[in-house]
């Protein structure tokens, strides 16, 4: 099937900040390391109108920073929006869900018994395909937003689908919504239905031309949305296309490359016959050494999955500062099988978490999160005990973690002086002394807090327990994104 044209001016849209310069005072939580939350409490955080912190104080109540903070940063009082945490309430790194289809999102849940190679047929070309309709994908693509959004999911890595259009509408969305996003048109040539797929190499690499020149357009620093270069994996992409994106990243340095990879045993046995190493003058035999052979394993590429890598292809994926994104829901809906993070972690691959939608059912990195440190303890009963990840580790693959996999370790992922504030407020069920409930009501909670738990404790509560309910608020670069009401 041919990709639709190419919509023929980019419309700028505003890539609105806050506007305003904003006080944020509370309690702060973000990674300092791996394995360890930093907890800031009577803290303040400024962020001017652009959206960037530009202080963080601690200790430091709204009186302190009136009189010290403001001053120092030369702000009127009166022009600065303050943002006081209840207390209980936590302000958190936003989540970064670094690998998503948005396309698929109708499809959460529905997968059956199957497994990734019958789920694409039955499942998955069909809906992504329907996507040309202009109506739909508006559609499907605003509630995407919207709904990972109200998750927390402040940068999100998307696939949109083959269709150019569609694809640069879910980025003019994301601008619109104020979703930091990374937006795919998918490249396959091959080896899926007729309907659904671009018509030749060159096809492909047209297409996706014309929309990274779309969201060049429409976000021309790239603040808030980037193109990212999407095969969509190499069973999909014939060697020419390959090629031709490999030589595409070369030209275009700044540009992020998603993919998947070793995700399932048959789609492994696939690309052995598909391309043999004498044909691509690859290292081996090897799923990761197929992309390096098109110069397509790079310290900007996103790998999905990673559940069979062989220690060769872990070490040439950590030799060439490829990223990984881990997704627990969808390899256990799909039955690909338990990713080793542990084991990728020590060989210093940088791993992020990815919803997978809708291989993955939910749209939640914190679900994502807790389905890290499950089947992390499934790889530990498979005889790695020091396989376990903790609250601690799978809150940082989803902050930091996230942010590094998708190129924006700077900018992203913990609150310091030059990121970007990218922040959730979270607030669980508390009682007071009296054992009152305070904060939130009960009926609209999952998480009951009794008031003597530590930090912690509360946190892991969070983890195991917590969803949108807690999740109050949420800013990107500043900009009030979602609030529930
Ligand atoms: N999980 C998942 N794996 C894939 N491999 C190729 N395409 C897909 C997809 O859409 N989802
Ligand atoms: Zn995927």
């Amino acid at each position: 099937m041919a990709t639709s044209a190419p919509t023929a001016v980019a419309v700028t849209v505003a890539v609105t900040a806050a506007g305003k310069n904003q006080l944020f005072l509370g309690s702060f939580v973000d990674s300092a390391k791996l394995d360890e939350l930093r907890y800031l409490h009577d803290a303040a955080v400024a962020v001017d109108a652009a959206g960037t912190i530009v202080a963080v104080e601690q200790p430091c109540d709204e009186q302190k920073a009136r009189l010290t903070v403001l001053p120092r940063l030369g702000w009127a009082a009166d022009a600065v929006e303050v943002h006081v945490a209840k207390p209980g309430q936590f302000f958190f790194p936003g989540f970064i869900d670094t690998h998503l289809h948005a396309s698929q999102y109708p499809n959460v849940g529905i997968f059956g018994k199957s497994t990734l190679l019958d789920w694409l047929n039955t499942y998955t070309f069909p809906l992504e395909a329907s996507l040309a309709d202009p109506s739909k994908a508006r559609q499907v693509y605003s509630r995407v937003i919207r709904k990972t959004l109200s998750h927390g999911t402040t940068c999100a890595a998307y696939y949109a689908t083959v269709d150019v259009a569609s694809t640069n509408l879910l980025a003019d969305l994301c601008v619109a919504a104020g979703q930091r996003a990374l937006v795919g048109r998918v490249c396959m040539d091959q080896l899926s239905p007729a309907y659904y797929r671009d018509e030749s190499p060159e096809a492909a690499l047209a297409a996706t031309r014309a929309s990274i020149a779309h969201i060049s357009a429409i976000d021309p620093e790239l603040a808030l949305v980037r193109p990212v270069l999407t095969p969509r994996f190499a069973p999909s992409c014939s060697a020419p296309l390959m090629r031709g994106l490999g030589a595409l990243a070369a030209e275009m340095p700044h540009l992020p490359i998603q993919t998947h990879i070793s995700e399932n045993t048959n789609e492994i046995a696939l690309v052995r016959e598909l391309f043999p190493p004498a044909s691509t003058g690859a290292l081996d035999d090897s799923y990761a050494a197929v992309y390096d052979a098109f110069g397509l394993l790079t310290d900007r590429t996103i790998l999905a999955h990673g559940v069979h890598l062989s220690e060769a292809e872990a070490d040439l994926i950590a030799a060439r500062r490829a990223k990984v994104s881990h997704c627990p829901c969808s390899n256990s809906a799909i039955t690909s099988g338990a990713a080793r993070v542990r084991w990728l972690l020590d060989k210093h691959i940088s791993c992020g978490l990815g919803t997978d939608m809708s291989g993955g059912y939910s749209p939640s990195v914190l679900e994502a999160a807790r389905l890290a440190a499950l089947v992390s303890r499934h790889v530990a009963m498979g005889g790695d005990e020091k396989a376990k990840l903790s609250v601690e580790e799978v809150l940082f693959l989803a902050t930091r973690g996230g942010a590094d996999v998708v190129g924006l370790a700077d900018v992203v992922g913990a609150f310091a002086v030059g990121m970007h504030w990218d922040a959730q407020l979270v607030g669980l069920g508390d009682v007071n002394a009296d054992g009152e409930v305070e904060g939130d009501r009960d009926e609209d909670n999952n998480v009951d807090v009794f008031g003597w738990e530590t930090w912690p404790e509360r946190v892991a509560k969070w983890v195991y327990n917590g969803d949108d309910r807690n999740t109050k608020r949420v800013w990107v670069k500043g900009r009030l994104v979602h609030e529930r009401k």
